[in-house]
């Protein structure tokens, strides 16, 4: 068994009540609690606009969806109650979703404490950031035209994605699938719908994207040493030193610039990585002028147990609304990832349409996240992304349909059923 492949260490696994909340700066929390006018079995959830929860309800109640799971007499009934649902019953169920829904079943006082537990700190809104055209294609081998590319940027934006990364100004010898990245940045780069930053390794690459028109770029930096060299050919600190320059150059133009940190849990070559590792490549990063860094699990192989104490590692040194995190779902985790860097306060996540994706120096690294699956437990938390699932999810099937294979996305999959 590689290292990479080593279970979960559970006894390290720190209770969500040890992480360390005053770190966290943003005030806007959700928030679950007992009704105490309305005795057991009620309680409200307080999250998300009374305007969206408002017209759902309306739409729920005129019977909008197409398959609506019938309510029982004795099942829950909602109220809406300022900016809150109120839920009436025996249950209390938290949800929902333009087409889909979901149920979670709570009985009396008890389990409304842990319900309170598990939301405290959660955000209210949640910025996805797209990685499907960048992260996605890049290790697709056969070609994308790129006036697919176009259009990919187009129809995710048109769903709601505010911010979308749109290609790479890296060597074509290296990721011959972006080598089109002036054509796709020259023809989206009037585009107002959302942002659209781009990937740069080094001062070309920062003057190609500039030229070509893009207003926002990221920079990646990687926690392991030998990723490093295998993806951008030089050190942890050659890569440092050629970043500091990008944004010197940047800041000249007032562009904005994000700073990635891949394999944050682990990397093919070296196993694990520590976390004290990746909160030095993540305060490096903010330091020289990064505005957001996002925290890559490139391989995919983090679960909770790894993930929380990469996280804290990274809170103490760079302020939790900087913060990204982006993960591949290689081993199935990235949900649960996402969940508990949720409960620890973060607000930002990465995700690649019908989960596209793989690094082409990450060997066996599977998609990133599928958007529709973030997008469907964000709904199920409510929890506000602006995304309009049924656009994307149409966004997933024009892009499959294009590369000729089956979304990666199981809430894609499980709306065909
Ligand atoms: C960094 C380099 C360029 C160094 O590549 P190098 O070969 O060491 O560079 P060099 O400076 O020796 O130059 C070699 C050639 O590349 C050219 N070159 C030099 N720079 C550029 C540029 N920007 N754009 C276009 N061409 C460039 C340069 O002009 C020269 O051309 P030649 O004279 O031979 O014709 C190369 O290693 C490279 O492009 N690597 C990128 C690899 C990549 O894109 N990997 C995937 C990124 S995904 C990731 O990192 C993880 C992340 C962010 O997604 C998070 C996660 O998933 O966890």
């Amino acid at each position: 068994m590689s290292s990479l492949e080593e279970p979960l260490v559970l006894d390290k696994l720190p209770s969500l009540s040890t992480i360390h909340l005053s770190r966290r700066s943003s005030s806007k929390r959700c928030s679950t609690s007992g009704d105490q006018e309305t005795g057991l079995g009620n309680c409200w959830i307080e999250c998300g606009s009374s305007n969206s929860y408002e017209e759902e309800l309306k739409e729920y109640r005129q019977g909008a969806f197409s398959w609506r799971h019938h309510t029982r007499e004795n099942d829950i009934v909602w109220e809406s109650k300022g900016r809150n649902f109120e839920v009436h019953g025996n249950r209390c169920r938290s949800q929902h979703i333009a087409n889909l829904q979901h149920s979670s079943y709570c009985n009396d006082a008890r389990p409304r404490d842990i319900t309170k537990k598990i939301f405290k700190g959660m955000p209210k809104y949640v910025k996805i950031v797209e990685v499907g055209p960048r992260d996605g294609l890049q290790n697709e081998k056969n070609l994308v035209s790129t006036s697919v590319k176009i259009e990919l940027i187009h129809r995710l934006l048109s769903a709601g994605l505010s911010v979308v990364e749109a290609t790479s100004f890296v060597s074509p010898k290296w990721v011959p699938q972006l080598a089109d990245a002036k054509e796709v940045v020259e023809a989206v780069k009037n585009l107002e719908a959302g942002r659209l930053p781009v990937l740069t390794p080094n001062l070309k690459g920062f003057e190609a994207a500039v030229a070509a028109g893009a207003k926002e770029i990221a920079v990646f930096a990687s926690a392991s040493e030998s990723f490093s060299k295998a993806n951008i050919n030089c050190t942890i600190e050659q890569s440092l030193a050629r970043y500091r320059d990008v944004i010197h150059a940047s800041t000249k133009l007032s562009i904005p610039v994000r700073g990635y940190v891949s394999c944050v849990i682990g990397c093919p070559v070296e196993g694990s990585i520590s976390p004290s590792k990746v909160a030095y490549v993540a305060k490096q990063l903010y330091d020289m002028g990064c505005c957001e860094i996002s925290l890559g699990d490139t391989t995919g192989i983090g679960t909770p147990g790894t993930v929380i104490p990469m996280l804290e590692a990274v809170m103490e040194v760079v302020p939790i609304e900087k913060l990204a995190v982006h993960f591949h779902d290689t081993y199935g985790q990235s949900l649960p990832n996402i969940l508990v860097s949720l409960q620890m306060g973060i607000s930002v996540v990465d995700a690649s349409v019908a989960g596209l994706g793989g690094c082409p120096y990450a060997k066996g690294a599977s998609g990133n996240v599928a958007t529709e699956d973030v997008v469907y437990m964000l709904n199920g938390l409510g929890i506000k992304t602006n995304v309009d699932l049924q656009k994307l999810l149409q966004t997933g099937d024009f892009i499959c349909n294009y590369l000729g294979r089956p979304s990666g996305s199981k809430v894609a999959v499980a709306s065909k059923i």
